[in-house]
């Protein structure tokens, strides 16, 4: 299987001298929905924008597709990022809010429209096409946001604590839609939580990090097939891999550890 992407005994060590990763290593394979979890502080972000060229690492090397973040990130547009923060430009209708990236990059419009209506059927919003920022919930704020990054057909998408600020209900639902677009679009998605459920729910690998200075502590194999519908979080091999990946947040012994 072909590597997306790869953290090679990375360091990141801020101006102020804050050491947020030491030493961190991890190979994601192409088309994996990879989670990373760890305690606030622990790197996670950090690490997802470096994947996405924001920022350098101090040592060591992150490669994306076998090129740096930044070449990738100029040259093509493999690269998607959706933050906790929709980011939607008030001003602008759903549409044009998803358009715009496309727009700026040039192109065939007819093209770009279709491509942006279509994704925005697929998270729910075909009836809003017209509608502003204001008229819309969080989650359909969201929604806008994961079609934005859609519309450009990434190869990579890196989604940095995207549903955090949603209510349970908005949430789940958005769970499983980022479910059935990843099995319908196959690309590989790189998703940073400290929520132990959404982490087992979405992942087929966690990633579990250490407290700041973040490491890879424990990569774990989540053996549930997909679907997974909602109904799998009462599913007891679901709750033994919660506990599992609890302990291992915590650093808790292996004997400690259910599995
Ligand atoms: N630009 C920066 N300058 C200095 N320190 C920084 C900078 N960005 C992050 N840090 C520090 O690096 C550490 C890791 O931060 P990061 O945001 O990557 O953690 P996180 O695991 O994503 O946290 P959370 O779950 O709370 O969002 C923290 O101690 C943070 O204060």
């Amino acid at each position: 299987m072909q590597e997306a992407v790869v953290f090679q005994q990375v360091d990141k060590i801020f101006h102020n001298e804050t050491v947020a990763l030491s030493n961190f290593n991890l190979s994601v394979n192409q088309g994996e929905l990879v989670c990373f979890l760890g305690p606030s502080g622990c790197g996670k972000s950090t690490a997802l924008r470096m994947v996405a060229g924001l920022g350098e690492p101090t040592n060591g090397r992150v490669h994306v597709f076998g090129y740096s973040p930044k070449q990738l990130l100029e040259e093509t547009n493999d690269i998607a990022f959706v933050f906790q923060d929709a980011n939607l430009l008030p001003w602008k209708n759903v549409l044009d809010n998803v358009l715009l990236p496309l727009r700026l990059r040039g192109g065939n419009k007819k093209e770009q429209k279709k491509e942006a209506i279509r994704v925005l059927k697929m998270v729910g919003l075909g009836d809003y096409l017209k509608a502003y920022p204001r008229q819309l919930s969080g989650g359909m704020k969201m929604r806008v946001s994961i079609a934005r990054a859609l519309a450009a057909k990434p190869k990579l998408l890196l989604m940095d604590e995207p549903f955090a600020a949603l209510d349970e209900i908005t949430r789940q639902a958005l769970q499983l839609e980022l479910l059935d677009i990843w099995q319908k679009e196959k690309m590989t998605i790189l998703f940073v939580t400290h929520n132990v459920y959404e982490a087992v729910l979405l992942s087929n690998r966690i990633a579990v990090m250490s407290a700041r200075p973040g490491r890879l502590s424990s990569l774990m194999d989540i053996d549930i097939s997909f679907p997974r519908p909602l109904s799998i979080r009462t599913n007891p091999r679901f709750s033994e891999y919660v506990d599992l990946a609890s302990a291992r947040l915590e650093g808790r012994s292996e004997r400690e550890e259910v599995l």
